[in-house]
């Protein structure tokens, strides 16, 4: 039995990746919550013909304790979207609050959960959803996730139609390290699965290298307004959630590059600190999962001259959102 929670399910990532947990057999119970509509969207949602009973929950009534009651996974999309000119971290002064707020209630009620953050900015959510599980006693490294699979999707997608062959971008698997904004989206790409043509100029590489680290924008400036990354990020979403799922069932090897608390494993935790030549708490770096959460967090391994300085061009921007999370919980009132 399995159940899945998602935080802010009847928004814009919160319907689709929604669809797509229900759609996973090994789901057995999906709860919804938002703030609105989640009554619509369960509703919809219970009518598909797979396992997970699907149900909707709204503030009122201690909606938010009823829905994470016995959860074992909970996703977080709930917050806004950018719009064209800002940035992620332009999203703290709101999204800082709600992300608190849910984690108050993940702790509270379901602090044994796996959690996983999508809600921006990232690199400064995933601290504030720690430092609140600190403060209620129940913090554990190895479950809380920042999900940064789209940035792993995307460099999958634009590496392949480099290689001019859309069909391989399923195969093809770039690790994605350090954290989920601009400069701190660092593509590895000297590792890619699949080498990239030999013929390729710089110019034609740093182009690609940009377009990972701004793919996010790409897509706030086609929405125009209407938000951003939706549809790519349901589909990572539930791409992250199912090989937690698969590693809590007892597979073995599975990895996944996701931005985590480097306590989580000590030994290679410290290790990987040492790799980046600095004290982080957090880093986003390929980690491989088990029942328990967070087994062990994968080195960086053999980076080239121009990766190195993507690291190190990353470290001071990481630091900043880092801190501005944690230090936001500091001065918070639970
Ligand atoms: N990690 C990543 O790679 C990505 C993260 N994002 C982030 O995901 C977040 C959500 O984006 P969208 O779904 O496009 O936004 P949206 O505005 O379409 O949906 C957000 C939902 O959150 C709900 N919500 C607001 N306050 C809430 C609360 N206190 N409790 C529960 N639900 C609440 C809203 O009612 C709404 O339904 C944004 O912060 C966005 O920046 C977006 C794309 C990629
Ligand atoms: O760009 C944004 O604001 C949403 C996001 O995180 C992404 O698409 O990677």
């Amino acid at each position: 039995m399995v159940k899945a929670v998602v935080l802010g399910a009847a928004g814009g990532i919160g319907q689709p990746l929604s669809l797509l947990l229900k759609t996973n057999p090994l789901v057995t119970e999906l709860a919804l919550y938002d703030i609105v509509n989640t009554p619509g969207v369960a509703a919809d949602l219970s009518h598909i013909a797979t396992p997970a009973k699907v149900e909707g929950f709204l503030p009122p009534d201690d909606g938010l304790k009823k829905a994470l009651k016995g959860a074992d996974v909970v996703v977080i999309p709930a917050g806004v979207p950018r719009k064209p000119g800002m940035t992620r971290d332009d999203l703290f002064k709101i999204n800082a609050g709600i992300v608190r707020d849910l984690a108050t209630g993940i702790a509270t009620t379901a602090p044994k959960a796996f959690v996983l953050v999508i809600s921006n900015p990232v690199n400064s959510t995933v601290p504030i959803v720690a430092e609140v599980f600190k403060k209620h006693g129940v913090f554990d490294p190895k479950r809380i996730f920042g999900v940064t699979t789209l940035d792993v999707v995307r460099s999958s997608t634009f590496v392949s139609e480099i290689l001019g062959d859309l069909s391989l971008a399923p195969s093809v698997t770039v690790p994605v390290v350090g954290g989920h904004s601009g400069v701190t989206i660092i593509p590895l790409l000297s590792q890619s699965s699949h080498p990239l043509p030999s013929n390729l100029s710089q110019d034609k590489f740093e182009a690609l290298v940009k377009r990972i680290q701004f793919g996010g924008d790409e897509v706030v400036k086609a929405k125009d307004g209407a938000g951003s990354a939706t549809l790519s990020m349901a589909y990572a979403g539930a791409e992250f959630t199912a090989k937690i799922l698969r590693a809590v069932k007892g597979e073995k090897g599975i990895v996944a590059p996701t931005f985590v608390n480097l306590s989580a494993d000590k030994t290679s935790g410290d290790a990987l600190k040492k790799e980046i030549g600095k004290d982080l708490e957090y880093f986003s770096a390929p980690v491989e999962l088990g029942p328990e959460g967070v087994v062990t967090i994968r080195p960086l391994g053999k980076l080239s001259d121009y990766e190195k300085k993507l690291v190190e061009a990353a470290i001071p921007e990481l630091e900043t959102n880092i801190e501005k999370g944690v230090s936001f919980i500091g001065s918070s009132k639970l």
